[in-house]
């Protein structure tokens, strides 16, 4: 039901402003909001704000940061600019509030233009009824919103600049956006207008990057603890489990019919998950940038309205996205950063109900990322020392994220203490699987770290090729930095599939419990060895690289592959467990597709690819492997 905004006391233009005491604050969030009363620090930040003075507020995820700016939007006359990372985030606040019958508007060149010259109509007369303006950094950055914005504030009409998810300010902030650099013109620019950045991602560092980048004046930091007491943390180990998949389904049916988030790191695990749990009858949705723009939102939509309860989405899913009752959250895929991690956690529970965050942990992801990461620092190492520095501190944040999940005591200890945040294990209150359960989760890390040992011995470590030339030319930016907003025009979720797209294809590896096949596979990459002595020789000769591997060789490649295959399948029998060979061959010059392609060989270099489920696969499905090329053109072999 659509309200009009609470008369409240005008605190007027500038130089006539009056107190706006706590009561009318309180009231004004009852009217608009529904909520009895400030929570944490929010009061003393929109006191702050509306004094006129600086304000940095960390709150914990699902905090309410949103109000410390929506309350001064309401209590003044004139005009909040919101500055907000994400269109779709945008958006979805803009929606939200105008139900509440509040005139906010966002601008993005994602509207027609109808709409944004009325919205610039709007801010243009004597009294705009805009009380909330969401734009992008971008927008800041052009000289023509600059100087509209100079021009409101002649008028004495703009309030507030807040800088919602201040930490992408910060190259030592996890979403860091080269644009969000440019927001530092604003305190020149825009000299008296108060400023108030928000996170909830601060590491001390981060906190005094976004204070400096943003020219802050004796800003009232404020600071809550990061820990959410109503979330349960867990971990499980994808490598001491038959099928992570079941186990999920498991985990979401007992739970009965709650709303969830589940996280992967590449599209094809998101349909494939999707299509699993759906199959098992659990309200489901996959949720990417691989979908069309329609699809999505009719899934974001379902999802809001609890027409569907479980999203399987992509790291960007679910920012701003205001569902309070999200019960669970899974990671599927080990998340890139403890920031990365608490943020996408922090999305269950902000009713405060109990809730949980669930981490599916396995070996092969951690040396995926460990991968993706060491060529993201080769490729910074030839760039500037900052770059340098930043990878370095990728790894390092990564290196907290293995911590947590191999690392023996509590689970919400290591998170706060990944802040900055001393705390002693009691503050847990046994609301973690390690100290809850302290015994099995210590029997299962012993189990890990034997089963990495045997893992290790049977030469299945060399998973990731060391070929990182193969990667050259391919962008990671996407997947480091937010910097995809530009024009505004383009895709406005941002997700890791480029960066993931490398280890496509070894995402469901195992190790195996089964030796016996080693021979013929030490053979295989004897041969893939080979190509690369060939390749690295061709390269010095300056000679083209296109026919590093001779017909012969493919061929009893491809005859070796078969006959592990068809040995395979005789010796595992009922475990339904198959070894994909593959060879190498060299697709330069046949395009950017191609080029995929050949990460996936590269990637798959032990010359192994675990695949659950055999029956599903016909042996003539198998020989046409030999066809090498088609097994990943196709897809027709995606695991599962
Ligand atoms: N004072 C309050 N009392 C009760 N609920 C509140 C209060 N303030 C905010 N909320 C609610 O808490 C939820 C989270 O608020 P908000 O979206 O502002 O959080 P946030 O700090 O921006 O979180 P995140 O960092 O996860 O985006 C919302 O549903 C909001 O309505």
């Amino acid at each position: 039901m659509k309200k009009s905004p609470l008369p409240v006391q005008n605190l007027g233009a500038k130089g006539k402003q009056r107190k706006c005491g706590r009561e009318a604050l309180v009231k004004l969030l009852r009217w608009n909001f529904g909520h009895p009363d400030f929570r944490g620090n929010q009061l003393e930040a929109i006191e702050a704000i509306l004094s006129g003075r600086d304000c940095f507020c960390l709150m914990p995820t699902g905090g309410g940061k949103s109000m410390c700016y929506q309350i001064p939007a309401l209590a003044k006359t004139g005009i909040v600019l919101v500055i907000s990372p994400l269109i779709a985030l945008m958006e979805n606040q803009v929606m939200a509030l105008k139900e509440k019958g509040i005139a906010a508007e966002f601008l993005s060149s994602t509207q027609t233009s109808q709409l944004r010259n009325k919205i610039h109509e709007d801010l243009d007369r004597g009294q705009p009824s805009i009380r909330l303006l969401y734009v992008t950094p971008e927008l800041i950055a052009t000289s023509g919103f600059m100087s509209k914005l100079k021009k409101i504030h002649g008028r004495g009409l703009l309030n507030l600049i807040a800088v919602d998810e201040a930490h992408c300010i910060s190259s030592w902030g996890h979403d860091f956006r080269p644009s969000y650099r440019k927001l530092s013109s604003l305190r020149n620019q825009l000299q008296d207008v108060p400023i108030l950045a928000l996170t909830a991602t601060a590491i001390p560092k981060v906190q005094k990057d976004v204070i400096d980048s943003l020219n802050l004046q004796n800003p009232l930091v404020l600071k809550s603890s990061f820990n959410r007491p109503n979330i349960y943390y867990e971990v499980r180990y994808k490598d001491l489990m038959d099928d992570a998949y079941a186990d999920l389904c498991d985990v979401l049916k007992s739970a009965g019919d709650v709303c969830a988030i589940v996280y992967c790191l590449e599209r094809t695990t998101c349909d494939d998950l999707s299509t699993h749990l759906s199959k098992n009858g659990i309200s489901c949705a996959a949720y990417h940038a691989g979908l069309n723009n329609k699809l999505r939102s009719s899934v974001l939509d379902d999802w809001i309205c609890s027409k569907i309860q479980v999203v399987v989405a992509t790291v960007a899913f679910g920012m701003g996205i205001d569902r309070k009752d999200v019960r669970i959250v899974c990671h599927f895929n080990i998340p890139k950063s403890m920031e990365a991690f608490y943020q996408e956690s922090g999305r269950a529970g902000r009713d405060q109900l109990p809730s949980r965050s669930l981490l599916y942990y396995g070996v092969d992801d951690r040396k995926r990322m460990e991968f993706i990461l060491s060529i993201a620092e080769s490729k910074k190492l030839q760039s500037s020392d900052s770059q340098h520095g930043l990878s370095k501190k990728s790894t390092s944040d990564f290196n907290l994220m293995v911590e947590y999940c191999e690392g023996s005591g509590c689970r919400r200890k290591k998170i706060l203490e990944s802040f900055g945040e001393e705390v002693s294990a009691s503050l847990c209150k046994k609301s973690c699987d390690a100290c809850k359960h302290p015994n099995l989760v210590a029997k299962y890390l012993v189990e890990l770290t034997t089963a990495i040992a045997v893992r290790q011995r049977n030469g299945f470590s060399k998973i990731l090729s060391s070929s990182t030339d193969a990667f050259e030319n391919e962008n990671f930016s996407e997947f480091w930095n937010r910097n995809d907003e530009a024009s505004g025009s383009e895709e406005d979720i941002s997700d890791s599939e480029d960066g993931f797209e490398v280890a496509k294809g070894i995402s469901r590896s195992k190790f195996s419990k089964k030796t016996g096949i080693n021979e013929k596979i030490e053979l295989l990459q004897r041969a893939e060895e080979n190509y690369y002595r060939n390749k690295a020789h061709d390269k010095q000769a300056n000679k083209p690289d296109k026919n590093a591997i001779s017909g012969a060789l493919r061929e009893s490649s491809k005859q070796r592959l078969l006959d592990a295959l068809k040995q395979a399948h005789q010796r595992l029998g009922d475990l339904k467990y198959v070894y994909f060979f593959h060879a190498h061959f060299s697709f330069n010059g046949l395009g950017k597709q191609t080029w995929k392609m050949m990460y996936h060989h590269h990637t798959c270099n032990a010359g192994l690819i675990l695949k659950h489920h055999l029956p599903s696969l016909k042996m003539s499905a198998l020989r046409n492997m030999g066809r090498v090329g088609n097994l990943f053109i196709t897809r027709k072999w995606r695991v599962r």
